[in-house]
């Protein structure tokens, strides 16, 4: 039985026999693969190699001296062959990268580039590194990770470097200091950050027994972990003698399923006799094959659109193709919800003689077939009269299609820009979609406003009466690797619309920025700005804004993509981003500052961002008084300043 996301890739680290050589160990891996096992680790060089570089270290006096000998026959643990794409290697552990003991350092570094040279030749793809043992001191370390990334480039190896999901919460750790949960994180950023981003530096991440804060987990999801260590030792054995997970870590490997990590099991030698060990690998597929949820409605939809940088639409500026509209038609929840709010609407003013509606940018007719079964539900015994306005001029034929097939000539259908329409009568209801993901990002304020003098006033109501766009600050180093390899510093002076996976929020808030409404209540400017304030509790790097709206089509009837209230199914929309060219690493305890404004001039609508972030520092005062002042920690550059990445054109191109 299958679900959703396939079987899990699972590898194992077998206890190589003191006998073992490289020639055992080929098949050795082919049995493995044999037993269903998809990768097997295998440290490249053995303890031969390592008592040989040792003498070579200690007869060395000076730095100059030192020089370790390439492996040999007896050295090595791999040689080349097709069990090869089956085998993850593993660099030596016993050298010290991070040392600043220059000697010791050369060395280690000597190691490291005979094992790579030897990963290179056999043909390795993924290799794991041992983490360095100070987190505090990372230069050296990180140094050597970037050149180890730089000599497997030709050969596109992926380096992942092996980590603790957290430091071990133990009882002792809480009694002589209060516990960092992101330490092992703030590592990884820093050698990550040291290496550029390099896109083949990944994450081995050791699951811990217990103690797993969530939002380490969350962290840990948005970065690139290409392989989850699972030791023998964090299962559990169940009454019947098989090994089982706790709740906590069967929750974690399903929520990383998504992800497609390989599973690698390590410390199989040390389970008692009487258990089989294939049962570990059997209890693994049985958890994320039988027990995994199926995926809910908008992540199957957006299976394949996951971390997709997608530019935003201009309905107004460009036609939409057939294509385009028929994903739009394939979101009955969109539809449901306007039909509720068009029917509660028409019935609310079902006492009139005379009641007329438009749809203005009435697309392929969605919206109008909505008006048209709500007027039939309703069997009103007023003169309803319905027009639908479109200027997309192929569309509209579609429109003429449909009034023959399917509306029975009941609706006028005109080819014009809205906003040149000039009824002849006031109208009752005008209905339209004109959202982006932000709500006014599509130009829907331009677009109405000018027929908000056809509005009947006193019986009269738009749907969508408002909408609301709201912010996030986000950490993804995913997006902004992304948008940095499309190369050029413009793309970060753009907006993207994305379905959001390998991302976290910064802050537990997310704030509402500004609104519109239909018809305005004062004469205010479609142009907007704001400060809006988020606290940020753990360290975290700033990577870009995220940007949601939720509106309100007639009275409570609403649809949302904000993520704490989002419609349930709704898949019309997935949320904007608004990168920065340089991530912006903020300590605990930040406050931050997002500006953010909609311009507009010449034609043309578009929005500026920047951030600062700020800490509070308590100092001492006169008379043994504290205050605290407000420090400026950080800042960004003001994002797409007069347009010049991206802008919404408010004339047809
Ligand atoms: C997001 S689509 C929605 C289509 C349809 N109402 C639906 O929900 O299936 C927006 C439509 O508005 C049209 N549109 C945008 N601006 C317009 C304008 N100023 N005048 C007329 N049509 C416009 C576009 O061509 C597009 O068909």
């Amino acid at each position: 039985m299958s679900n959703d996301l396939g079987s899990p890739y699972i590898g194992v680290k077998p206890a190589l026999s003191t006998k073992a050589t490289a020639g055992t160990n080929s098949s050795l891996v082919e049995q493995y693969v044999h037993f269903g096992y998809d990768q097997v680790l295998l440290s490249i060089t053995n303890a031969h190699y390592r008592e040989k570089s040792r003498k070579v270290f200690q007869k060395a006096k000076r730095l100059v001296d030192i020089t370790i000998p390439s492996p040999s026959l007896t050295d090595v643990n791999i040689f080349a062959g097709p069990h090869v794409q089956n085998t993850i290697g593993l660099l030596s552990s016993w050298i010290e990268l991070e040392s600043e003991d220059e000697l010791i350092s050369e060395f280690s570094k000597q190691v490291m580039i005979k094992e790579l040279e030897y990963a290179k030749f056999i043909g390795i793809n993924h290799l794991i590194m041992a983490p360095p043992k100070n987190l505090i001191k990372l230069a050296n370390y990180s140094k050597s990770v970037n050149d180890a990334l730089d000599i497997t480039q030709t050969h596109n190896i992926t380096i992942s470097i092996s980590l603790p999901l957290c430091e071990e919460i133990t009882e002792d750790s809480f009694r002589f200091q209060p516990i960092d949960s992101l330490s092992t994180w703030d590592m990884w950023n820093s050698i990550r950050t040291s290496c550029d981003y390099n896109q083949r530096l990944k994450i081995s991440l050791a699951i811990p027994k217990s103690g797993i804060p969530i939002n380490v987990v969350e962290r840990w999801f948005a970065e690139p972990v290409s392989i989850l260590l699972m030791s023998s030792s964090i299962f559990i054995l169940n009454n019947k003698g098989y090994p089982v997970l706790s709740k906590t870590i069967q929750t974690l490997l399903h929520h990383f399923h998504i992800k497609k990590p390989l599973y690698l099991l390590h410390g199989l030698e040390k389970v008692p006799e009487e258990v089989d060990s294939s049962s570990y690998m059997k209890y693994i597929n049985y958890i994320l094959v039988r027990n995994q949820a199926p995926l809910n409605i908008i992540d199957k939809v957006s299976k394949n659109h996951q971390d997709v940088l997608l530019p935003p639409l201009q309905p107004l500026a460009t036609n939409l193709d057939d294509f385009t509209y028929s994903i739009f038609e394939k979101d009955d929840v969109k539809y449901d919800v306007y039909g509720k709010a068009i029917y509660s609407a028409l019935s609310d003013l079902s006492h009139l003689h005379t009641i007329n509606i438009a749809i203005v940018g009435a697309g392929k007719g969605g919206l109008v077939e909505q008006v048209v079964k709500a007027v039939r539900k309703l069997q009103s015994s007023s003169n309803i009269s319905i027009t639908a306005i479109e200027k997309n001029t192929s569309a509209v034929i579609y429109l003429q299609k449909r009034n023959f097939d399917d509306w029975n000539q009941s609706v006028d259908i005109l080819n014009i820009d809205m906003r040149e329409w000039s009824p002849k009568e006031s109208h009752n209801i005008i209905v339209s979609e004109l959202l982006g993901s932000m709500g006014c990002n599509e130009l829907s304020p331009e677009c109405l406003e000018p027929l908000e003098k056809y509005l009947d006033r006193e019986n009269g109501v738009f749907i969508p009466q408002s909408y609301t766009s709201f912010i996030a600050p986000t950490f993804s180093p995913k997006i902004y690797n992304s948008i940095r390899s499309k190369g050029g510093q413009l793309n970060f002076h753009k907006q993207y619309v994305v379905k959001q996976l390998e991302s976290a929020s910064c802050s537990t808030k997310i704030n509402e920025i500004w609104s519109y409404q239909h018809p305005t209540i004062k004469e205010r400017s479609n142009k907007r700005r704001t400060i809006s304030t988020f606290k940020i509790r753990h360290k975290t790097v700033i990577h870009g804004i995220s940007g949601y709206f939720t509106t309100n089509l007639y009275n409570d009837i609403e649809l949302s993509i904000k993520p704490d209230t989002h419609t349930e199914n709704l898949t019309s929309w997935f949320p904007l981003f608004f990168p920065l060219e340089e991530p912006l690493y903020v300590p605990d305890d930040t406050e931050l500052e997002v500006f953010i404004t909609r311009e507009s001039s010449n034609g043309k609508v578009w929005y500026e961002w920047s951030v600062e972030s700020f800490m509070y520092l308590v100092v001492p005062g006169d008379n043994s008084n504290e205050f605290q002042i407000r420090v400026r920690t950080g800042m960004s550059k003001i994002h797409n300043q007069r347009g010049k990445g991206f802008v919404m054109n408010l004339n047809f191109e």
